[in-house]
């Protein structure tokens, strides 16, 4: 069994993965943190708290499944590290420097980062570069996301990796990605990624590309219409990371796949 322990246990997600741990065969739930949240924390029955670092202490951990936010994420993995403990990212909203901070504990640590845990969201990506690839510069190409309204960063980490995946695969650079257009906008310039970003209602996640080309249009699309495939995902990760060298990985290293960027 894993020794597990979830952060941000009575999120959204957080609530998915303590019931996906608790139904694996093969995951054990040692510990659970959230802020605040006492009660809902007490009857999970397991070490918790709002200081994973304790939570890590009295669990014995394997490995962690993290999502919360970006800023949380980056305190996290550093604990993680400091304890020799495997870790699963899903957060996102990551800025750069945040991102280049968990890499630095990766240095010590195996951390898988994927701003989508979802086989199928990573199936999709990786068909979305190959389609880029055989198409090349004739079409343009455009990301649109779509969420529910309590989603706190724009656009999705899963467009933004879309985008850049694009971007890499048709030879462009983030200076090529357009975030959102606005008044006067003039001719659409032909390197450009769009991405576009809906928030509305109970969303679970959708994300689709578009390749408009001359009297055709190709459109690659995801719809999420639960959230316990980023669950499961996650899980697969949880086993994939647990004991692995230290280093940073991200989903297409748990599923075999080449990285696409
Ligand atoms: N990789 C993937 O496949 C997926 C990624 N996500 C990402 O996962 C993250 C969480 O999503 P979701 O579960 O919907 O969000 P929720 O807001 O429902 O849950 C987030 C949890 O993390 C806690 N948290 C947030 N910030 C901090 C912080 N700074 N310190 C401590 N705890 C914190 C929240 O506490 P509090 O309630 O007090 O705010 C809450 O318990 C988001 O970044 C989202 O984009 C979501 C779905 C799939
Ligand atoms: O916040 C969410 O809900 C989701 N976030 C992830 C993202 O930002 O890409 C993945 C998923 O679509 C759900």
């Amino acid at each position: 069994m894993i020794r597990t322990v979830l952060t941000g246990a009575t999120g959204r997600m957080g609530a998915t993965l303590s019931r996906l741990v608790r139904e694996a065969p093969d995951l054990e739930l040692a510990g659970a943190t959230a802020r605040g949240k006492a009660e809902q924390l007490a009857a999970l029955g397991v070490p918790a708290g709002d200081d994973l670092g304790r939570v890590l202490d009295a669990a014995r951990a394997q490995v962690v499944i993290d999502f919360t936010s970006a800023e949380a994420s980056v305190v996290h993995a550093r604990q993680c590290a400091e304890r020799g403990v495997a870790l699963v990212i899903g957060s996102t909203g990551f800025t750069p420097e945040a991102r280049a901070e968990v890499a630095r504990s990766a240095a010590s640590i195996p951390v898988v980062l994927a701003p989508n845990t979802s086989v199928g969201v990573n199936v999709v990506i990786r068909m979305a570069a190959e389609l880029a690839r055989v198409l090349g510069d004739g079409y343009d190409v455009e990301v649109l996301e779509a969420h529910h309204r309590m989603k706190k960063d724009a656009p999705s980490g899963t467009a933004l990796k879309l985008a850049e995946v694009l971007a890499s695969a048709l030879g462009r650079g983030q200076e090529d990605l357009t975030f959102a257009r606005h008044g006067q906008i003039g001719a659409r310039p032909s390197k450009e990624i769009g991405v576009q970003t809906l928030r509305g209602g109970d969303v679970v996640g959708e994300h689709t590309v578009f390749f408009y080309g001359e009297g055709e249009r190709i459109e690659l699309t995801h719809r999420a219409t639960s959230r316990d495939q980023f669950g499961l995902g996650a899980l697969r990760a949880a086993r994939w990371v647990t004991g692995r060298t230290p280093g940073l990985y991200d989903m297409a290293d748990v599923l075999g796949f080449p990285r696409a960027t």
